[in-house]
């Protein structure tokens, strides 16, 4: 489990960290949103050892998390790190060499990783001939390639097409499902929201809400529940909780707390209830009101 406690981060007068908190769970996918400027980077560069901070930890699995830790992580750095003049092929192999592999399980896991990136009929060129969402990938490999006990990716989906995107997300799948935690910011939050299990919302250096996407859309107060009754007597919404506004046999319930049963019982009483539920909010409506 990788988990970040507290951290503070300043770079001169300027504050980019104001104590950051969350965990990331073995076979956990965490998404990692924010506004430009919110600390995503930062939080990420601390956690990889690229930058310390002025206090707070970092925790694997319980202990403080080492060098020799780290190199069993898989890192995507927002500063696309590649050498331009290297074959693809010979690069991915490096860094799986760098990071411990075995010659032969070096080559293995490249070729793999190359095919599932579609980039196997590139193996041969320079990096600095592939466009960006190639880099990109070729970027990805190297993270990926010494089977990471867990990945912490900046803004890995960015720039991708939409082929590229689905085989990214299901080699982060796998590496779920193998029990690795998955790290990684995003600005997509349709992605987030399809992906992952548990998001993480930063402004201005605080974690401003954190859960399972379900938690976050189903949170107090959240939401718009919608009631339909036919032949309801007049005046049958008297008295119950939350801001309404009918239109016709349809009623739009806003701030309701709890799960709205009091509402189901009246309209039962009412009439013939056609339609009765919750309209929760997107994860970009959520993101939208916490970092108002
Ligand atoms: N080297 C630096 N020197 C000074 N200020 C910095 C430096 N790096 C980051 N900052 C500032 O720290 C804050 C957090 O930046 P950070 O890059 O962590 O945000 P982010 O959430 O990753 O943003 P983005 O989504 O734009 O990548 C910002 O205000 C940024 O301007």
């Amino acid at each position: 489990m990788i988990e970040i406690d507290d951290l503070h981060k300043r770079y001169g007068d300027k504050t980019a960290l104001a104590g950051v908190s969350f965990s990331v769970k073995p076979g956990e996918m965490f998404g990692f949103v924010g506004a430009n400027g919110a600390g995503k980077t930062t939080t990420m560069r601390i956690l990889m050892g690229v930058l310390t901070a002025d206090s707070g930890q970092v925790r694997w699995n319980g202990g403080p998390l080492a060098f020799a830790d780290r190199r069993r992580f898989g890192y995507m750095p927002e500063e696309r790190g590649l050498y331009q003049k290297m074959k693809i092929a010979e690069q991915v192999e490096y860094f799986g060499r760098l990071n411990g592999l075995a010659p032969a399980a070096a080559r293995k896991a490249t070729s793999d990783l190359l095919e599932r990136l579609s980039l196997t009929e590139r193996a041969g060129d320079e990096v600095g001939a592939l466009s960006l969402g190639n880099q990109q990938r070729v970027q990805l490999a190297v993270a990926l390639v010494h089977e990471p006990e867990a990945l912490v990716l900046d803004e890995p989906f960015s720039g991708l097409d939409p082929i590229a995107v689905d085989a990214l997300a299901e080699v982060l799948v796998e590496r779920r499902r193998a029990g690795a935690p998955v790290l990684f910011s995003s600005h997509q939050l349709d992605l987030v929201e399809r992906l992952c299990d548990a998001v993480g919302i930063i402004s201005a250096g605080r974690m401003v809400a954190s859960g399972t996407v379900g938690e976050l859309r189903a949170g107090e107060g959240r939401g718009v529940l919608r009631v339909v009754v036919r032949e309801a007597a007049p005046g049958w919404t008297a008295g119950l909780p939350g801001d309404l506004a009918a239109d016709g046999d349809e009623v739009l319930f806003t701030g309701v707390d709890g799960d709205g049963q009091e509402i189901l019982r009246a309209a039962t009483a009412a009439g013939r209830v056609e339609h009765f539920g919750w309209e929760r909010p997107s994860l970009t409506e959520i993101f939208r009101e916490a970092v108002a």
